[in-house]
């Protein structure tokens, strides 16, 4: 088997949001976490990762503060000005930006930039645990809370094989794609894998961990930071 058959593994970081819900002074991605900004964290995971062969990160065309953050010529790392107005348009941009340079076999790992506990042990559970499964895969979380829903009054969900989405979420580039290409509404999709399954298509879920939470609420901060010290 020569190099050509050989899978080889990219990330792509979405980090063109505005962080409306954690209602900062700024992108929620560039608020210092545990001593570095936000987006750096889930970056350096990728790069620690001897699995992925180079980090994608997807900001806005008006970002001014990626180049302190990631300054040009980091090893491994190349940012693409053209997020879109949605987390979907953003990825679409992204995988589009690099046709001609990824092959539609390559896999691709979409990973928040607003999740920063991702360590490369996880990386590694997702890529083995997807393997080469056709529909590709992502981490996510068996659901352990009772579940409620409040429509015209309240009642109870099972939870018997409810999981929540995290990422990385890994397809080839051409079925994400094809997928994220052929999808009727960016505002209806708020994960990659959702759009696969609109193909009639089953992602493999990987059991991630908490610690990959997102941070998305001004709380959701100190609690990142908690897992953080933790590995230091
Ligand atoms: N137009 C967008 C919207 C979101 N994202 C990215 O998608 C990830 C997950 O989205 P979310 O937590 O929703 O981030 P924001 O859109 O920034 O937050 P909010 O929805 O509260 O505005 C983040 O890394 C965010 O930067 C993006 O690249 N482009
Ligand atoms: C991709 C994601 O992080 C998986 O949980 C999530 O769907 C992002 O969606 P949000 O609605 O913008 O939080």
């Amino acid at each position: 088997m020569n190099d050509t058959n050989q899978p080889r593994y990219f990330a792509l970081l979405p980090a063109a949001g505005v962080g409306a819900r954690m209602a900062a002074n700024g992108p929620k991605q560039y608020l210092p976490v545990g001593g570095k900004p936000l987006l750096r964290h889930a970056v350096d995971a990728f790069r620690a990762s001897a699995l992925v062969a180079h980090t994608y990160v997807v900001v806005s065309a008006d970002d001014g503060q990626i180049d302190g953050v990631l300054p040009p010529g980091l090893d491994g790392v190349t940012v693409l000005r053209c997020g879109g107005a949605t987390r979907m348009d953003t990825v679409l941009n992204g995988l589009r930006a690099l046709q001609g340079q990824l092959r539609d076999t390559d896999l691709v790992m979409v990973h928040d930039a607003a999740r920063p506990g991702l360590t490369p042990a996880l990386i590694e559970k997702l890529v083995h645990g997807v393997g080469d499964h056709p529909a590709g895969g992502l981490l996510a979380l068996p659901v352990v809370d009772t579940v409620k829903r409040s429509a015209d009054g309240v009642s109870t969900v099972p939870r018997t094989g409810l999981w929540l989405a995290q990422t990385p979420q890994m397809f080839s580039y051409a079925l994400l794609l094809r997928a994220l290409g052929s999808a009727p509404d960016a505002n209806a999709i708020t994960d990659d894998a959702s759009a696969v399954e609109m193909l009639g298509l089953s992602p493999r879920l990987i059991e991630g961990h908490p610690r990959n939470l997102k941070v998305t609420l001004p709380a959701d901060i100190r609690i990142a930071e908690m897992y953080l010290a933790a590995d230091a």
